[in-house]
């Protein structure tokens, strides 16, 4: 996992979400989602210690899925598609509680996806803040609307404290590696769809098959 200790690019991430979509658009590949996460994580982490226990839970599903697609099935797990096919048809997922699978792709995406709707519901509100907006307040409605509905109370507290840390508007634009204000608007504007678009496949393939609430 040392990618995830180079600098941040917002580029980087765009390029990743862009091109992990792939059959006309109506796929997901597994690889570069999870790069899309790692340029991410090295964003958190350029933001302080007060973020690893987030950026752990995050690295250690990147992991999961990594160890996965390097393994004897790799190719099953290619795209999003793919491996809900066939975990679901090897009973590789706990369906109902946890058991044999506590670790499935299908679950541990799902995770990740959780965070894709945070992350998709933040860069609107920075892309559409102005200078006096704080980060903190737009970084919580965002949880608060999304990975909080699944959160415990503790995860939610700690999280919520955290969020006080995150710098000012200003410097969280600088820390993109993007250039002006002007340019990270730009970017974020440019982001967004292809963002939307991963996590609208993806919401759309686990409601098909039921997979929403995977303990
Ligand atoms: C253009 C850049 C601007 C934004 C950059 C944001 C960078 C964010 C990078 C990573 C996001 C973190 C992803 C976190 C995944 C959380 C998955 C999850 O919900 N895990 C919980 C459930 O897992 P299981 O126990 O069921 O296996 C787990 O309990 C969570 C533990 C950690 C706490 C998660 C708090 C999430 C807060 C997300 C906001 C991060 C704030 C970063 C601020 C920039």
């Amino acid at each position: 996992m040392s990618t995830t200790e180079e600098k941040f690019s917002l580029r980087e991430v765009l390029v990743s979400f862009k091109s992990c979509l792939v059959d006309d658009d109506q796929d997901v590949l597994v690889e570069h989602y999870l790069d899309g996460w790692k340029g991410l994580v090295r964003f958190m982490n350029s933001l302080g210690t007060i973020f690893s226990f987030v950026s752990k839970d995050a690295v250690n599903k990147i992991q999961i899925m990594e160890n996965y697609l390097k393994g004897e099935h790799g190719e099953r797990y290619r795209t999003l598609q793919s491996m809900v096919e066939y975990e679901l048809s090897s009973n590789l997922v706990d369906l109902t509680k946890r058991g044999s699978h506590p670790e499935s792709g299908c679950r541990t995406i799902l995770r990740l996806h959780r965070a894709l709707r945070w992350l998709q519901l933040f860069l609107e509100k920075l892309r559409t803040s102005t200078e006096d907006s704080k980060t903190s307040t737009l970084c919580t409605e965002a949880y608060n609307a999304s990975l909080a509905n699944h959160h415990p109370w503790i995860i939610r507290k700690t999280a919520t404290v955290a969020f006080l840390a995150l710098p000012v508007r200003n410097t969280f634009f600088e820390v993109m590696n993007v250039g002006t204000t002007e340019d990270v608007v730009d970017m974020l504007g440019e982001a967004m769809p292809y963002v939307s678009n991963v996590y609208d496949l993806t919401q759309e393939l686990y409601s098909q098959h039921n997979l929403l609430d995977l303990p």
